[in-house]
């Protein structure tokens, strides 16, 4: 008998088994709007144009494959800390900013999770409820406790702040809030700048930590900088803050995991030691990250002429998931006669719009519709092309009344 009898077969992830799920129907209607991966509107995966120049150069320059350093490619390093901060910003001048690349974003998050365990044993993580569901996994792993406050208000199908505050308010002092840069996944709902300026303060007040996830920098509004608002705004406070960062959505590089940690610290001692610590919890984990995407990035970044290149194809992306969120609206204002308010549809920010379909009615989508979502109501307008919006709306009728 064998020595694994006693492994349970282990449930199908929220979120990637949805995409298998879809692989394996053969309907040719079939519509998959759970994975966050942008597609064209012939509904195809998209390699930025600026992403296959990149990789061009760097197969004439005949780059070899020697291991990077266990804190990942330097030039990586330096470039995505620039884009997320802003390269004149003091914090780098200071050398107050510990940069790690990590495993993409899901990586750095770990990474940073494992830090906080080994360093933080008594503290617990906060995240938003709802949040992008690998989150509580990660943390769950990382042995780091969390627990919830309020971030969806059903009624409003807005932000319930007074909730979110509140509850950040009641956490013990020094747990690490886990916050959405922008483009909050699952509901696309982003506070607003003063909402930020509040959120900093009961922050500070707490003594609390906060840990940015940044995985849409210039994939939600088109902007580099617009996308990176809040980050800078706890950082030019003087606050310690955890950001990790990936390069999947805004740059395509979904499979070649680059992403990155930074912890900004209060001064170039405490990053420097920092840094030695995240070196030496890596080291054991995966060792060192891979080449190839932290290259692409670097060379793009490095390039004036690429770099403009990739913020016109970001600027495409965000502007063609805004005309699909504008034409399903529309579908749905048209065909719904029950006078039901859609219009938080084109409130939403990302690539993501939170339905408020239930899992019944998720279900329904998916079973009889073939539109594959998950199951907390979350469509991918990534995934959707205006040719399909009549459809989808049509499903969503169906589906809710
Ligand atoms: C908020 C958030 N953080 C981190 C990640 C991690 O992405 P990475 O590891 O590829 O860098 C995702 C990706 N979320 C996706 C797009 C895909 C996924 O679930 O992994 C999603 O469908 O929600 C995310 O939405």
């Amino acid at each position: 008998v064998s020595r694994f009898e006693g492994i349970t077969m282990a449930p199908p992830d929220p979120i990637l088994g949805v995409s298998e799920a879809f692989r394996a129907d053969t309907n040719d209607t079939k519509l998959n709007l759970g994975v966050g991966a942008y597609r064209t509107e012939e509904l195809q995966p998209y390699v930025l144009n600026v992403v296959k120049k990149a990789e061009n150069l760097m197969l004439e320059k005949g780059d070899n494959k020697e291991y990077l350093p266990i804190e990942g490619l330097a030039a990586f390093n330096k470039a995505t800390v620039e884009l997320l901060l802003g390269a004149d910003n003091p914090a780098i001048q200071q050398g107050r900013v510990a940069t790690v690349q990590g495993l993409s974003g899901t990586g750095s998050l770990r990474l940073a999770g494992a830090f906080i365990h080994r360093y933080f044993p008594d503290s617990k993580a906060m995240i938003s409820s709802p949040t992008w569901g690998n989150h509580k996994n990660i943390f769950n792993d990382a042995r780091v406790p969390w627990s919830e406050y309020r971030y969806y208000d059903p009624r409003t199908v807005g932000l319930d702040f007074d909730g979110m505050i509140s509850d950040i308010k009641a956490a013990p002092d020094g747990s690490f809030v886990v916050l959405h840069g922008c483009a909050h996944n699952p509901t696309g709902i982003d506070p607003t700048p003063e909402q930020w300026e509040k959120i900093a303060d009961v922050i500070e007040e707490k003594k609390h930590i906060p840990f940015f996830d940044v995985a849409y920098q210039g994939f939600a509004s088109g902007s580099l900088d617009e996308d990176a608002y809040s980050v800078r705004l706890f950082v030019s406070r003087g606050l310690e803050v955890l950001v990790a960062q990936s390069y999947s959505k805004n740059l395509g590089l979904y499979a070649e995991r680059v992403g990155a940690i930074n912890v900004i610290c209060s001064g170039s001692d405490a990053a420097a030691r920092v840094k030695s610590q995240l070196k030496r919890l890596a080291r054991p984990m995966y060792s060192n990250p891979p080449v190839h995407g932290a290259r692409i990035v670097a060379n793009i970044v490095g390039d004036p002429t690429l770099f403009n290149e990739w913020k016109e194809e970001m600027e495409m992306m965000a502007g063609r998931i805004k005309n699909v969120r504008q034409k399903l609206h529309s579908c749905l204002a048209e065909k719904d006669k029950s006078g039901k308010d859609w219009s938080f549809i084109l409130k939403q920010i990302g690539m993501f719009s939170f339905t408020g379909l239930n899992k019944v009615q998720s279900d329904n989508m998916t079973n009889k519709w073939h539109v594959y979502m998950t199951k907390d109501g979350r469509i991918s307008l990534a995934g959707l092309s205006l040719a399909k919006c009549e459809f989808l709306a049509d499903a969503i009728i169906d589906s809710f009344y």
